[in-house]
């Protein structure tokens, strides 16, 4: 049977003493395309970030292909992770932020270049040839040579795309990517995605606001709230026919504020 590349444990994270996650248990299969939905502050975002090793966990345990994230092997036990475990791991998965978080003062193919370049000593040609080819896919590679603050947003996160593509990551992380842009400009950000599900093999978490989008491309959409998973399901079953109230006045609310489901 397939393991899951994705094993999350019993984590619990607090902010201060506010608990955002406690106990969080779950899987993702390889491939999968998972959509995390639920009210603002349910905790979606935390997840990708603990993933990503951009939050600590304070309980629990995340194996990426059934190796330990936060902890390694150590005299037949496990320790915390040191930096260099963690180096290594990050690089199995990529992440696009709400914001793009470009680096503004390098140009497009710089910003999909310093990545490889730094992390894995890739040589300059290589890492340049690599990345028109990833600009390209997203649509952007006449504007290798711009500067970020030249692009619309679509075209700054399609560039987001591509630079977290360049370390060839295993499973890409999306969080709320079309949320910051203006509503024509959405379209052009989600058929990236839509190409990324069609022609690589990366199994893929999005946590999104945009219902009619989760709905067309996850495999299995998970309801979150307060941290736990409320309900999980395929997307038919889960808009069409939600069993708790919790996910039924959530998505009632969605759907009277005007998104499609
Ligand atoms: N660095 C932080 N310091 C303090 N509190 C935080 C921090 N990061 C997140 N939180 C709090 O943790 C809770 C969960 O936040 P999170 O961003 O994970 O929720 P979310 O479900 O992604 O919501 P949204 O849809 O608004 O992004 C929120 O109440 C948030 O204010």
């Amino acid at each position: 049977m397939t393991e899951p590349i994705i094993k999350i444990d019993a984590i619990s994270k607090s902010f201060g003493n506010f608990q955002v996650l406690d106990g969080l248990s779950m899987q993702v299969m390889p491939r999968e395309k998972l959509a995390l939905i639920g009210p603002s502050g349910s905790g979606k975002t935390t997840i990708l970030r603990i993933l990503m090793t951009l939050e600590r966990i304070d309980a629990g345990h995340i194996a990426i292909e059934g190796e330990q994230l936060y902890h390694m092997p150590k005299n037949g036990g496990l320790v915390a992770a040191d930096e260099r475990h963690l180096t290594k791991m990050r690089q199995k998965i990529g992440m696009v932020f709400q914001l793009f978080n470009l680096f503004p003062h390098m140009s497009v193919i710089d910003n999909v270049t310093l990545a490889p370049m730094l992390t894995k000593g890739v040589a300059r040609a290589a890492a340049e040839k690599r990345a028109m080819e990833l600009l390209d896919m997203v649509g952007m590679s006449e504007k290798a040579k711009a500067m970020p603050a030249q692009l619309s947003g679509g075209q700054k996160q399609r560039v987001a795309i591509a630079r977290a593509l360049a370390l060839q990551p295993k499973i890409m992380l999306f969080d709320e990517v079309t949320s910051a842009l203006d509503p024509e400009l959405v379209e052009e950000v989600l058929n990236v995605l839509w190409k990324l599900c069609a022609e690589t093999d990366m199994t893929m978490l999005l946590v999104t606001h945009e219902m009619g989008f989760a709905h067309d491309f996850a495999d299995r959409v998970l309801f979150f709230d307060r941290g736990k998973i409320v309900e999980e399901g395929k997307p038919d079953e889960m808009f069409s026919n939600p069993k708790q109230e919790r996910t039924q006045t959530f998505l009632r609310k969605i759907i009277a504020a005007g998104h499609r489901v």
